[in-house]
């Protein structure tokens, strides 16, 4: 393994369940010390993709690498190196916070007690109380103790909020991304939760339909996704969809929503030389982008209508 080797690396990463690929040639990577969030509608792929990484499926075609190591051959030294949290959590309702703290203390050689013993104390988790008597955002803040415990070098965390109040979600994800990303240490997070992903996240990558559509740096998609909402005194022009950067335009009343991938001031140039043309420019937030990249519901302009 070289340090230079991304955490995650796939090529033509393809898993097919009865005919109906669920990952589709997926070229993903996943650069070392980052918190990359794997965001897409449901049943895009996303915890397909992570299962395939920790090779709790095997892929129908495809290479896989994680942390340098092939995901197949090496699958018992990534998975060392590697921790998953779960979408759902399962755990013997009997057994003790504490009892599955001393196995996981005899399974893994590097497990961090002093990390583990301060996180329950934030968390407020029992160490007496038995598992099948947490509450469901208990369940779900034991699962990530689990995971940080063995001091992974990538954590992977399939909704790892699921549960917890906004107050907690955003104190767990912060101290997770202060203590578990950055230099050597690598986070891939598949969330729903847009805003807190849109806080923590440096790097966002898009799955639909089992596809990578994008991946990008957080501030980068931010600083190039726009929309502009035009008013045209006349009619609009034909060739607007064809515009650079433009990704979409749609009707918004008498206005022109127009969705804009970079260009954007190659595109407020072309605006400007209509006359009496009226814009402006609206950041987007994360939630934005995902809907638009989604499908929105907006009615597509296609150019040529003059109503
Ligand atoms: N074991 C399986 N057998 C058959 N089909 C499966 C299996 N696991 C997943 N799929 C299908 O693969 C597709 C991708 O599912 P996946 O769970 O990876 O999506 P997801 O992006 O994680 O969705 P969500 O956001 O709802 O959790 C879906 O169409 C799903 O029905």
């Amino acid at each position: 393994m070289t340090m230079s080797e991304p955490a995650v690396l796939t090529r033509g990463l393809t898993k097919i369940f009865g005919g109906q690929p669920a990952v589709d040639g997926l070229d993903l990577e996943v650069p070392r010390g980052s918190v990359f969030a794997l965001l897409g509608p449901n049943g895009a792929g996303k915890t397909t993709t992570i299962k395939l990484l920790l090779n709790l499926l095997q892929p129908t075609a495809g290479e896989i690498r994680v942390l340098g190591l092939d995901a197949a051959k090496d699958s018992v030294a990534v998975r060392r190196r590697v921790s998953y949290q779960a979408e759902t959590q399962r755990f013997y309702p009997r057994v003790r916070v504490e009892e599955l703290f001393c196995l996981c203390k005899s399974l893994y050689p590097r497990w961090n007690t002093e990390r583990v013993t301060r996180y329950c104390r934030i968390f407020e988790l029992p160490p007496y109380a038995r598992v099948g008597e947490l509450s469901k955002g208990k369940l779900t803040l034991l699962a990530l103790v689990l995971a940080v415990g063995p001091e992974p070098e990538l954590l992977l965390l399939d909704e790892p909020a699921t549960g917890l109040d906004p107050l907690r979600r955003r104190q767990v994800l912060q101290l997770l991304v202060e203590e578990m990303a950055g230099g050597d240490r690598t986070i891939v997070i598949s969330s729903h939760q847009l805003q807190d992903v849109e806080r923590i996240a440096d790097r966002v990558g898009f799955l639909l339909r089992g596809k990578l559509i994008l991946s990008r740096p957080l501030e980068q998609l931010l600083g190039e996704e726009k929309k502009v909402r035009v008013l045209f005194p006349g009619s609009p022009p034909a060739d607007l969809p064809g515009w650079p950067g433009v990704r979409r335009v749609a009707r918004e009343g008498s206005h022109l929503l127009i969705s804009l991938s970079g260009h954007l001031d190659e595109v407020l140039g072309r605006l400007n030389r209509y006359e009496d043309v009226a814009f402006e420019v609206l950041d987007q937030t994360l939630e934005d982008i995902f809907v638009e990249y989604a499908g929105g519901e907006e009615v597509t302009w296609k150019g040529g209508e003059n109503d």
